[in-house]
C-alpha cells in the first residue's frame, strides 16, 4: 500500500481564505484583528515561525507586531510587556513564542496574558475549558490537526486514537480535543512500556515526540491515519519529522508530510483564533 498524502498547505490556504472572508466582515464593521508575538531571545528555528506567523497575519490584512526581546530581559519586565498588551485594545492576539529562557517561569509569564487573548490557548482556563468542552481558545496545532483529518473526511467519532507524546502544547490538548470528538484515546510517551504494541492498535497515530525518525512502518497498522507533528532540520539543511515518512507510507492510509503538513495549519489556525477573538471583542 501507498498512503495518501495529507495535503496540509492545501487545506491551510483553504482554512485562510475562510478567515480572510471574516477579517473583511470585522473591517467593514471598524475593527481590524490585531496579533502581537513575542520573542525572546535569536534562536533561528523560532525566528522562522515567527516571520511566518507575521506573513500570513499581513496578507490577511490583520494588525501584525512582532516585539524582539533579548535572552537577557527579566521575568518581571516581560510581565510588565504582557500587561501592556493586555490593555491594549488594539491587540486581539498575545502569542508568547517558546520556549523562553531557563530563567524564566514558563507557567508564570503564561497565566499573565489575558484569556481573551490567549490565542495559542496555553492559559489555564483556556485548559480548563478544552477539558470541559467549552469555548475558549483551542491550541493551534491539535486544532489544526482535527482540521486536517475534518477536510480529508477521516472519521474521528469510535476510532481508536493513539497519541505518542505528552506536552501541553501538543500531546495533551490533542488527546483532549480527540476525546471531545468521540474517539477513544490513548496516550503514551517516553516511559511507555512495548509502544509498539499500543501504536500498532491505532486507527489515528498522532507523533509529537521531537525525536526524528523514530515512527516506522513496524509502529503502524496497515490502513492507518499518521500525523507527523514534529520538525528537525537535518545537517543538510532539510526538514524532517518524528516519523520515518518513507517507511510510514508503505503501510499507512493516510500520512501528512514534513514540511508541508501540521506546520502550515499551526499558522492558519493561530489567525482563525485571532480573528476569532476580535469577533468576540466587538459582540461584547
Ligand atoms: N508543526 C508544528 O506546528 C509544531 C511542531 N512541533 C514539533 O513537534 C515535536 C514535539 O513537540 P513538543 O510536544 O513541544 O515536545 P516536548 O519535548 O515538549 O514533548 C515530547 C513528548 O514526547 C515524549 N517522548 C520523547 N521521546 C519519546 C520516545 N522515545 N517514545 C515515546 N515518547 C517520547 C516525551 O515524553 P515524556 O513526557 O515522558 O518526557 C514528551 O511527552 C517537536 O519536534 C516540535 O518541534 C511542536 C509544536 C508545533
Ligand atoms: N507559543 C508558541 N506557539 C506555537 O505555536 C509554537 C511555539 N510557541 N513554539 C514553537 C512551535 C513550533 N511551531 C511551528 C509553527 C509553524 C511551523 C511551520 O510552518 N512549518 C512549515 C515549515 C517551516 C520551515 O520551512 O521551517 C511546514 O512544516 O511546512 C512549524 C512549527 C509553532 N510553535
Amino acid at each position: 500500500m501507498t498512503a495518501k498524502i495529507i495535503d496540509g498547505k492545501q487545506i491551510a490556504e483553504q482554512v485562510i481564505s475562510k478567515v480572510e472572508e471574516r477579517v473583511k466582515l470585522l473591517k467593514g464593521q471598524g475593527i481590524t484583528p490585531g496579533l502581537t508575538v513575542i520573542l525572546v531571545g535569536d534562536d533561528p528555528a523560532s525566528q522562522t515561525y515567527v516571520a511566518s506567523k507575521e506573513r500570513t497575519s499581513q496578507r490577511l490584512g490583520m494588525k501584525s507586531e512582532v516585539i524582539i526581546k533579548p535572552v537577557t530581559i527579566s521575568e518581571k519586565e516581560l510581565l510588565t510587556l504582557i500587561h501592556q498588551l493586555n490593555e491594549d485594545t488594539t491587540v486581539d492576539g498575545v502569542l508568547l513564542q517558546l520556549p523562553l529562557p531557563k530563567h524564566i517561569d514558563e507557567n508564570n509569564v503564561l497565566q499573565a496574558i489575558l484569556p481573551e487573548k490567549d490565542v495559542d490557548g496555553f492559559h489555564p482556563v483556556n485548559v480548563g475549558k478544552l477539558m470541559l468542552n467549552q469555548e475558549g481558545f483551542v491550541p493551534c496545532t491539535p486544532y489544526g490537526i482535527i482540521q486536517l483529518l475534518d477536510y480529508s473526511s477521516i472519521s474521528i467519532e469510535g476510532k481508536h486514537a493513539v497519541i505518542v507524546g505528552r506536552s501541553n502544547i501538543v500531546g495533551k490538548p490533542m488527546g483532549q480535543l480527540l476525546l471531545n470528538r468521540h474517539a477513544t484515546v490513548t496516550y503514551t510517551h517516553s516511559r511507555t512500556q512495548n509502544l509498539e504494541k499500543f501504536t500498532k492498535q491505532a486507527d489515528l497515530l498522532i507523533v509529537a515526540t521531537g525525536q526524528p525518525q523514530m515512527i516506522t512502518k513496524n509502529h503502524i497498522k496497515p490502513g492507518a491515519t499518521v500525523i507527523d507533528v514534529g520538525i528537525h532540520r537535518n545537517s543538510d539543511g532539510r526538514l524532517s519529522g518524528d516519523v520515518d515518512f518513507a517507511s510510514a507510507s508503505e503501510v499507512a492510509g493516510f500520512i501528512t508530510p514534513v514540511p508541508g503538513g501540521v506546520g502550515p495549519m499551526t499558522i492558519a489556525m493561530l489567525m482563525e483564533n485571532t480573528c476569532l477573538s476580535a469577533e468576540r471583542k466587538l459582540s461584547k
